[in-house]
């Protein structure tokens, strides 16, 4: 296993060379049966055939929603299982992981939805040797909006936390950031540290009085900064993770290497958001399952301009809940966003060189 997943990452080029390839201590070297366990007759638990690797903050919520629609799809009740990511639960070995599955017969298809699992160079080594014919779906969206969202979801979380006095898995050390500071000052002092050592990236991507024009050499230290195993456990704290989990083709690109393309799905949120029945058709297809969802399990939902989904007739139909927190409600000041603009779109061409460019138009990139 050790031997395959190394071949197949050295097929990839270039930005591979920024690319962690230390991951030999951290798998499960030997696979679960899971064809066998996918077989059994009657109700049994089965092992996910296919997971949504993230994108947080991007509309996985939705488009787990409308999956689970499907009466030939299903999803653990434990919620996200975060399996592979953390790893009190890694540790517990594969029968930890089939023990969070539903009881579903085996004409059934059981998937994950982790959405922190694309931006961790640990975990596709980790999915590959879980099972090689996995299927991954990705779903992305413009990643300065996506920092704004993340940035208010992680503020919510830790409020409620707060108030529970309940410790999870946020790292407080660093979230004293998130108490006091904006949205604003957040993401100038990630960018400052991401740049701490770089001091030609940092000048030019702050300075507001000439043209950028540093986008090769903002490309390279902002992955040689994600790359550094002395910044691994820094990439963890919320401040930095708004701005990193932006850099899309550089994590994609390690799942492109290890899994063949067809096994991987990429949508926009765009498409979800305003194309649902479209958009799940497509994920059906893929998933290979027969087409139950369709244009008539959607309507629209002024309150919360979006879909809702509905259907089967014995469901609850399901729309997504107005909050205050919802980033539709906030626009990004506009030095910021040349901020996080700059930054992405010193990496966007890694990510048309994967999946092209025709998802992202919207994104205003080009
Ligand atoms: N129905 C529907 N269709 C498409 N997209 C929707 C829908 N409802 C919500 N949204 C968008 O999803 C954002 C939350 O993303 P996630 O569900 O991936 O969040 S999470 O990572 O699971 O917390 C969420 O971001 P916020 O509004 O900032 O919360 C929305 O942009």
């Amino acid at each position: 296993m050790l031997q395959r997943i190394e071949n197949q990452l050295r097929r990839g080029e270039d930005v591979d060379k920024y690319i962690i390839k230390d991951f030999e201590n951290t798998i499960h070297m030997k696979p679960p049966d899971v064809r066998g366990q996918n077989a059994l007759p009657g109700l049994a638990r089965r092992f996910p055939k296919v997971i949504i690797t993230g994108m947080q903050k991007c509309g996985t919520g939705a488009l787990k929603d409308a999956m689970t629609r499907s009466p030939y799809l299903a999803w653990s009740a434990h919620g996200e299982s975060h399996f592979f990511d953390r790893q009190q639960n890694y540790n517990q070995g594969y029968q930890f992981y089939l023990d969070l599955q539903p009881e579903v017969g085996p004409e059934v298809t059981v998937f994950d939805k982790t959405p922190s699992l694309l931006t961790d160079s640990t975990i596709p080594p980790r999915v590959y040797a879980y099972n090689p014919n996995v299927k991954i779906i990705v779903i992305l969206c413009e990643p300065a909006h996506r920092t704004l969202s993340h940035y208010l979801h992680a503020k919510a979380m830790m409020k409620s936390q707060e108030e529970e006095n309940h410790n999870r898995h946020f790292n407080h050390d660093r979230m004293h950031l998130m108490n006091s500071d904006s949205f604003e000052e957040v993401i100038d002092s990630a960018i400052s540290e991401i740049f701490e050592n770089e001091e030609f990236v940092r000048s030019a991507v702050f300075d507001m009085k000439n043209e950028f024009r540093a986008h090769q050499a903002t490309r390279a230290a902002f992955y040689r900064y994600v790359a550094n195993p002395a910044n691994f456990e820094r990439i963890q704290s919320i401040p930095i993770q708004l701005v990193q989990r932006g850099l899309y083709g550089y994590y994609l690109n390690q799942w492109y290497n290890l899994f063949p393309k067809e096994n991987i799905l990429v949508i926009s949120s765009t498409d979800m958001s305003q194309r649902p029945a479209k958009t799940i058709q497509a994920v059906q297809e893929f998933v290979g399952v027969p087409q139950t969802i369709d244009a008539s399990n959607f309507y629209w939902n002024n309150e919360t301009q979006h879909f809702c989904v509905m259907g089967p007739e014995e469901t609850e139909p399901h729309c997504s809940r107005p909050s205050k927190h919802r980033s539709g409600n906030f626009e990004i000041n506009p030095r910021t966003k040349i901020l996080l603009n700059r930054l992405y779109q010193s990496v966007y061409q890694d990510l048309v060189d994967l999946v092209g460019r025709d998802l992202f138009a919207d994104w205003g990139y080009e």
